[in-house]
């Protein structure tokens, strides 16, 4: 992804005259994650004309662009953070399509044009398509595909619109757009494909991509995979459940399983490390920072920084001692509404991307998959948080037989590097009050609730992993096993 504004057939003195819309429409987007700074200005990456914008018809225009916005500037990017967009241009927007409304252009050489989302208006979300079907380059944008993909499929975009975009077609395929684009493979394409190549069958294989540019700054724009057509996502069902006042053992002893079963693959397709003294330290002062930065953000952490950074301390100090770690890649962002119940009551795993708020270079490390375990745990928590009144013991339930199911399918039981699953613990719980604070103020107390158990000592935590009580049976599990 050069970082020259590189145009292709669309004029470079389009950004000016779009600015005042995208200034109004852009911080509104729940993907946009430069919520509360102000927007100071726009930088060009590139604009590529999907469909002309001098037809009759609408035309389609991609955009990247940066967001200038205030904060620290380092000197190896670029400021600001750079958004992909697809925009319609038009006329007359039919009222069919005015909720997808941007702006009126009032000047430069769109003036007196509409611009509207794209992805909301059907002959353009089946045009993309189009483009994925045939492989080839378009300017600075480039389609790619592993098998032939049908044409015809009508296309509907998906409301649940998260931190990134996402449409159906036909029901068959679901296309993933990216919205903040990092130069670098995104491992929501990098994964997969290898686990395709690995023969795991729990995650939807990529049938075909798009990215910018080319070689390691290339980066991803969207993935499009089989649609997995009536499947519910484990955060419903285990809603649905505790609605109904049932346990989710059986369902969370499988999803253990098929954790295992995709950690064991990624495994053996790429590589795997051992961190040792220097990395697992590294790993937990980045973890004291993440606190750090995540208190000063959201200022209610302040009185359990000393109990959670001592789950931090525990690592550093185990690690100091000589203890080791596996490490290989990971999902990176697994929680429950990442994982899928098939009609045929198989789980399947989506959304590798890791945590978008992180740098691409971070999330594509290796790292421990306890960490992937612990958020997971951390979901059965806020599923239980969630209903009232709060139901501690049917978390735990849920985290033992996800553990059980994670162990009986790889050999290595999560419980058995519980430093570790306790820092990866806390470190989600902390995220995901920043997360909270910034997207759904309402939920903040879910995450601040586990903050107060994990700041108190393990043994004082029922729902710790460290406890003896969510450990029955294990008590006397004290350092990590080492790898
Ligand atoms: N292969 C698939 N089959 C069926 N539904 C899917 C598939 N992939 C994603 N989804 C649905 O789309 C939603 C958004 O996908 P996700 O990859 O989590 O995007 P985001 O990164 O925006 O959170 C998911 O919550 C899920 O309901
Ligand atoms: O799905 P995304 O990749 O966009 O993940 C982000 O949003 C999630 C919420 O949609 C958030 O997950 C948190 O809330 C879930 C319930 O809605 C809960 O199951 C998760 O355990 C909890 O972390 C996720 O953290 C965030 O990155």
């Amino acid at each position: 992804m050069s970082e020259t504004a590189s145009t292709a057939r669309a004029p470079v003195a389009l950004l000016p005259s779009l600015a005042p819309l995208l200034h109004e429409w852009l911080p509104r987007r729940r993907w946009f994650a430069g919520k509360g700074k102000p927007v100071t200005g726009f930088a060009l990456v590139s604009a590529t004309e999907l469909l002309p914008l001098s037809a009759a018809g609408p035309g389609l225009l991609h955009l990247l662009v940066r967001v200038q916005q205030p904060g620290p500037v380092t000197s190896s990017a670029p400021p600001g953070d750079c958004y992909q967009l697809l925009l319609g241009v038009c006329d007359t927007l039919p009222p069919r399509l005015s909720p997808a409304l941007i702006g009126h252009v009032t000047r430069g050489p769109l003036a007196g044009r509409t611009v509207y989302e794209a992805l909301q208006d059907p002959r353009l979300a089946a045009l993309l398509l189009e483009r994925l079907r045939s492989p080839g380059a378009i300017g600075p944008l480039s389609f790619h595909r592993t098998v032939a993909v049908p044409d015809g499929l009508t296309p509907r975009v998906l409301d649940a619109e998260q931190s990134n975009t996402s449409l159906v077609y036909g029901d068959a395929y679901i296309l993933k757009i990216f919205r903040r684009i990092h130069p670098g493979a995104n491992p929501d394409l990098e994964l997969p494909l290898a686990l395709a190549r690995a023969g795991c069958a729990r995650v939807p294989a990529p049938v075909a991509w798009f990215e910018a540019g080319t070689g390691p700054d290339g980066a991803t724009l969207g993935v499009l995979q089989p649609y997995l057509r009536g499947s519910r996502d484990g955060w419903r069902l285990a809603l649905d459940a505790l609605a109904g006042g049932r346990d989710f053992v059986p369902e969370a002893h499988a999803l253990g399983r098929a954790t295992a079963e995709v950690h064991t693959a990624l495994a053996r397709a790429l590589p795997t490390v051992t961190l040792a003294r220097r990395q697992a330290r590294d790993l937990a002062v980045a973890m004291s920072r993440r606190l750090d930065a995540a208190t000063q953000a959201v200022p209610a952490l302040m009185p359990y920084v000393p109990g959670l950074r001592a789950a931090f301390e525990t690592v550093a100090a185990l690690a100091e001692g000589g203890s080791t770690w596996r490490a290989q890649r990971v999902h990176g962002d697994l929680h429950l509404g990442q994982a899928l119940r098939t009609p045929d009551g198989e789980w399947a795993v989506i959304d590798f991307e890791g945590e978008p708020s992180k740098p691409l270079a971070e999330r594509r490390r290796p790292q421990p998959a306890v960490r992937d375990v612990a958020g997971i745990l951390r979901s059965f928590d806020y599923a239980a948080h969630s209903h009232h009144p709060w139901h501690p013991e049917w978390a735990e339930r849920c985290r033992d037989a996800y553990c059980s199911g994670y162990a009986e399918a790889s050999g290595r039981d999560p419980r058995d590097e519980q430093a570790l699953l306790r820092a990866y613990e806390t470190d989600k719980a902390v995220y995901e009050v920043v997360y909270e604070a910034r997207h759904r103020p309402d939920w903040l107390r879910v995450p601040m609730a586990a903050v107060r158990r994990l700041a108190s000592p393990p043994g004082a935590d029922p729902a710790s992993p460290l406890s003896g009580r969510a450990l029955s049976g294990r008590p006397g599990l004290s350092p990590d096993r080492r790898s």
